[in-house]
């Protein structure tokens, strides 16, 4: 099935190098991986726990959407992001629009000791052999498409693996496809892979329909700890966030950016019992 006219042509751009690249990782055959994955759910429990916002932030020099590209190390970022307090990694390694690479999610997975997502644009199984990982990114969108493989059995052969699987899903017809497929873990991505516009309404909207047992992440468009605040209000177990953290135009502080989101919700409490005290005592 193809409902391919509907996405936006950089989008297009990158399905078509997903396409390619599965091609060639499938004519040069390859091993099969086996990961030994570290625990996502456990590691949002282990941030709620401490106060933290389970947050997975994302390394991500550039985009078809951002100003800029980031080109400091990327372990160093991810490192930043860890002592920022995020609770697990999303790594690009989609070469041609996002400044990726394998390279760097293997280096930083070595680095850190929290959960990393491989943030690509996987659609047939030759590809998931590419580089270990805890957890694996399926678009349901892009599983749509002519010529990818079907998302139940890549969401098995990524299983077979050892891989944890992000379902990502943008409307409530999306979320169901993924649960019948077997999914546990889903995203609702507030960016339309149509338009590439981002609108956080969609979370909001699309969250009721997701059952109480299955994980549920915030993607895209996260830039504010009110954002970060609604989210969570509106059901998220975890927010990932990109662009805010990277901040490839403003070349800010990455650890900095995560802690301010990472602590959104200790913060809000904090403040509300300063204004408690101050008005008991005026
Ligand atoms: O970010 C883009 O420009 C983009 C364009 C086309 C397809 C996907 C794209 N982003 C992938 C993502 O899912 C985001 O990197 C991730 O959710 C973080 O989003 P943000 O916090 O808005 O950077």
């Amino acid at each position: 099935m193809s409902t391919g006219g509907d996405i936006a042509p950089k989008v297009r751009s990158i399905l078509d190098a997903a396409r390619e690249r599965a091609a060639s990782r499938a004519d040069t055959g390859g091993e099969r991986v086996a990961v030994d994955a570290r625990s996502l759910t456990g590691a949002f429990e282990a941030a709620e726990a401490d106060g933290r916002v389970p947050l997975i932030a994302e390394v991500k020099p550039t985009s078809p959407t951002t100003d800029g590209e980031r080109t400091d190390d990327p372990v160093e970022l991810a490192e930043s992001m860890v002592a920022g307090g995020a609770a697990a990694l999303s790594v690009l390694t989609e070469p041609e629009h996002f400044g990726g690479s394998t390279d760097a999610l293997e280096r930083i997975r070595a680095a850190v000791d929290v959960p990393v997502l491989r943030k690509d644009f996987v659609v047939r199984e030759s590809q998931l052999d590419a580089v270990e990982s805890d957890v694996l990114l399926l678009i349901v969108r892009f599983l749509d498409e002519e010529g990818t493989d079907d998302l139940a059995d890549l969401l098995a052969a990524a299983r077979e693996r050892g891989f944890q699987v992000l379902v990502e899903t943008h409307t409530a017809e999306e979320v169901e496809r993924a649960l019948a497929a077997g999914a546990e873990i889903v995203g609702v991505n507030n960016r339309d892979l149509a338009k590439l516009e981002v609108d956080l309404g969609t979370f909001e909207d699309v969250a009721p329909e997701a059952p109480e047992n299955v994980t549920l992440i915030a993607e895209s468009g996260i830039a504010t700890t009110n954002d970060a605040l609604a989210m969570r209000e509106a059901g998220a177990d975890a927010l990932l966030v990109g662009s805010a953290i990277m901040d490839a135009a403003g070349g800010g502080d990455v650890e900095a950016n995560t802690r301010r989101l990472v602590t959104a919700e200790s913060d809000a409490t904090a403040e509300t019992a300063a204004d408690a005290e101050t008005e008991t005592h005026q």
